[in-house]
């Protein structure tokens, strides 16, 4: 993996303007509580990763902070975009936290694959129009505006993500690292201040794994989108993420810099398996 200019990361601290403020959040499902008593910031312009080993709350988080769960004790506001009044998100439903400025991308790629790539990309960018699908078969004229825009939006996204000689091709002819990248743009499409990743580079090879932290880099630069992250890759998070936050068996147990991260005797010791005293 190429060095990465990680400097961007000084920006959050100096404006403190506040996503995502998660105060206090316990998530249970019957005995099992995957969130436990959680508390983080998330600044504007950042890309911060939440990692931790399998089943520690990360899928939950995402889940708490998209509206899919209701957190049974705490608090989530979201600011996604710029000037945003603070707003709970809990009991929001996941289409209002959308239309709130939050895109998501999921574990298990979710395009329609019967489509093309260009009309996936459109599916996001039409999510943000009026037209309703008695206008569409209208054929009013702000109606065939909105369509002529709508492809637009789509092509550039679709320029921007490196997929511009695949948009007439069948989404699910693409190859997985552009199915990923597909999945990016159609998120892009609904004009997201906040964009939350999971684990985009799940299946993905080296060479995918690079374009991809190229990408997820000019998202959270050139578009000014954040970038919240879930990701198993260590090497990927450690050279694009501004910040981390760390999760063990639903805990927050580490917060920081990658470097910080990664000397921390409690993480090293949550992925090694082992308590402090046991590794002492
Ligand atoms: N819908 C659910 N019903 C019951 N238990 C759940 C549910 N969702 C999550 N859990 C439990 O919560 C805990 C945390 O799971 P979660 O999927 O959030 O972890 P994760 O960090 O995303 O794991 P992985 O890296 O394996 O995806 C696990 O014990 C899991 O079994």
């Amino acid at each position: 993996m190429t060095a990465v200019d990680n400097s961007a990361g000084a920006r959050p601290a100096q404006t403190r303007d506040v996503i995502y403020d998660v105060d206090h959040v316990t998530l249970r499902f019957g005995g099992v509580t995957s969130l436990n008593d959680v508390s983080l910031k998330m600044y504007r312009g950042e890309i911060l990763a939440i990692i931790g080993p399998n089943g520690a709350g990360k899928t939950s988080l995402f889940n708490s902070l998209t509206g899919v769960y209701t957190p049974q004790e705490g608090s989530i506001n979201l600011a996604a975009r710029v000037g945003d009044t603070p707003t709970s998100v809990l009991g929001a439903k996941t289409h209002v936290v959308n239309r709130m400025g939050v895109a998501r991308t999921f574990q298990n790629i979710r395009l329609f694959p019967a489509l093309t790539a260009l009309e996936n990309v459109k599916v996001g960018v039409e999510t943000r129009q009026k037209a309703g699908p008695v206008s569409a078969m209208l054929g009013l004229p702000w109606q065939r505006r909105e369509e002529r825009e709508s492809t637009k939006r789509a092509y550039e996204l679709l320029s921007f993500v490196g997929l511009t000689q695949r948009a007439n091709e069948l989404a699910g002819s693409l190859a997985y690292g552009e199915q990923r990248r597909l999945e990016i743009a159609r998120a892009l499409g609904t004009n997201p201040g906040v964009i939350l990743l999971d684990e985009p580079a799940a299946g993905t090879n080296p060479a995918e794994k690079r374009d991809l932290a190229d990408l997820i880099q000019r998202i959270n630069r050139e578009d000014d989108v954040s970038v919240l992250l879930i990701e198993h890759d260590m090497k990927l998070v450690m050279s694009i993420a501004h910040r981390l936050v760390v999760l063990n068996f639903g805990e927050k147990i580490a917060e920081g810099t990658p470097e910080e991260i990664q000397k921390d005797p409690v993480v090293i010791a949550a992925y090694l398996g082992t308590t402090e005293d046991e590794s002492a």
